[in-house]
């Protein structure tokens, strides 16, 4: 009897012991049961998961959302085309879900990551695959490092600064071959958006003016741990061979003002006193002749709110007045007076901008003078 009780435990636990060891053969020591860990988001415990990761307090504010899928995993490096001599930038490496595929398929991985916990937990699981010779990790804030050299950009990347990480790649100083970034969907759509299109907006005007950007899958958020409240997408950015002959912040300033109001004609926007003000501000500045104050201009309330809702202009003095009709002498007789910024085509904003610095009109955004912000 005794003897039977004691084999029936004893096929239990073998049997336990040998499910946990698979479930955990990446990341624990066998036999150590976490299958029940609890994933505590932001210090309330929120999420329950069955399924072994990395125990940690994950946080809302860094965007810490775990992609735990192997196929998706999988098929992101695919659809990115990483060479065995490549040198690839993952922005957010967490505990190395992507990072460990990327090392396989990479010559070498340039991860940044601020979160110390995490590095820590990456490092571990590199040396542990005999990777840490091909990884490099900065221990930084992503928007306030400078990027050694890549070839590639492959990273599931904290929602919360894609705008400005985006700006950062597609402006910044570093060539590379492409960046697959897997975004929040509704961000990848607006991305997407051509000229004539909805959602056409800012943000696509400002990428695709350098880039090209094509839609690879989408991602529910089932796929992640914990999973977000939105679904992702993952999509290529691929920088342009021959880019447009601009200056990069005035261009910013200058789509900046057009998309003000994106279903405003561009004669209703430019009309808008506040703009003409600031136009006149700074092109006057640019072109060395002084001008009126413009606080004088509109009597002292060009910081203020009294009268930046009107359309027009209601205590312009005479410079301000002639610099309007200038501006928008340029919008009629070169038929963009009715069209509306939602469907100019990029060729079309260029050749604007074009016609604005022949006639000795600039743009500055005081509001903003960084190419960090694409969108409003
Ligand atoms: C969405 S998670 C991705 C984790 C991992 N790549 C994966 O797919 O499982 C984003 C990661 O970016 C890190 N992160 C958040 N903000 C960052 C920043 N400003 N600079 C660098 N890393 C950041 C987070 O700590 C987190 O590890």
């Amino acid at each position: 009897m005794i003897l039977r009780l004691k084999n029936q435990t004893l096929g239990k636990i073998k049997s336990l012991s040998s499910l946990v060891f698979r479930r955990n053969s990446h990341s624990q020591k066998p036999g150590h049961d976490r299958r029940r860990r609890v994933y505590e988001y932001d210090g309330s415990t929120q999420v329950k998961e069955k399924k072994e990761h990395h125990g940690l307090l994950l946080c809302k504010s860094k965007g810490q959302h775990l992609l735990t899928n192997t196929r998706i995993l999988d098929a992101i490096v695919q659809c990115s085309d990483v060479r065995p001599t490549d040198t690839v930038l993952e922005i957010g490496p967490g505990t190395g879900n992507l990072t460990m595929k990327l090392l396989e398929a990479a010559h070498s991985v340039v991860a940044v990551e601020l979160d110390k916990r995490m590095v820590e937990i990456l490092r571990k699981r590199v040396s542990e695959h005999g990777f840490q010779d091909k990884l490099t990790i900065i221990e930084k804030d992503v928007l306030k490092t400078d990027f050694p050299e890549f070839d590639l950009v492959v990273a599931n990347i904290p929602y919360n600064i894609s705008s400005p990480l985006v700006a950062k790649l597609v402006y910044g100083s570093n060539t590379f071959r492409s960046a697959t970034l897997l975004l929040q969907k509704e961000f990848s759509r607006r991305l997407l958006a051509n000229p004539g299109d909805s959602d056409f907006n800012r943000l696509a005007v400002n990428v695709k003016l350098v880039a090209d950007v094509k839609l690879v899958m989408d991602v529910s958020k089932r796929e992640f741990v914990p999973p977000p409240q939105v679904d992702s997408s993952v999509v290529i950015i691929r920088p342009k061979e021959v880019k447009p002959d601009v200056h990069v912040q005035e261009w910013l300033a200058f789509t900046r003002t057009c998309f003000g109001n994106k279903n405003k004609t561009l004669g209703s926007i430019f009309r808008q006193k506040k703009k003409v003000l600031e136009l006149l501000g700074f092109s006057a500045r640019r072109n060395g002749s002084k001008v009126a104050s413009t606080n004088k201009t509109c009597g002292g309330h060009f910081d203020s709110d009294v009268e930046e809702d009107e359309d027009n202009f209601l205590c312009l003095d005479t410079d301000a007045s002639m610099f309007k009709e200038r501006v928008i002498g340029i919008l009629s007789s070169n038929g963009f007076e009715d069209k509306r910024p939602s469907k100019l085509s990029h060729a079309e904003f260029l050749h604007l901008l074009s016609l604005f610095n022949q006639a000795g009109i600039f743009f500055h955004d005081l509001a903003s003078f960084s190419p960090m912000d694409l969108h409003d």
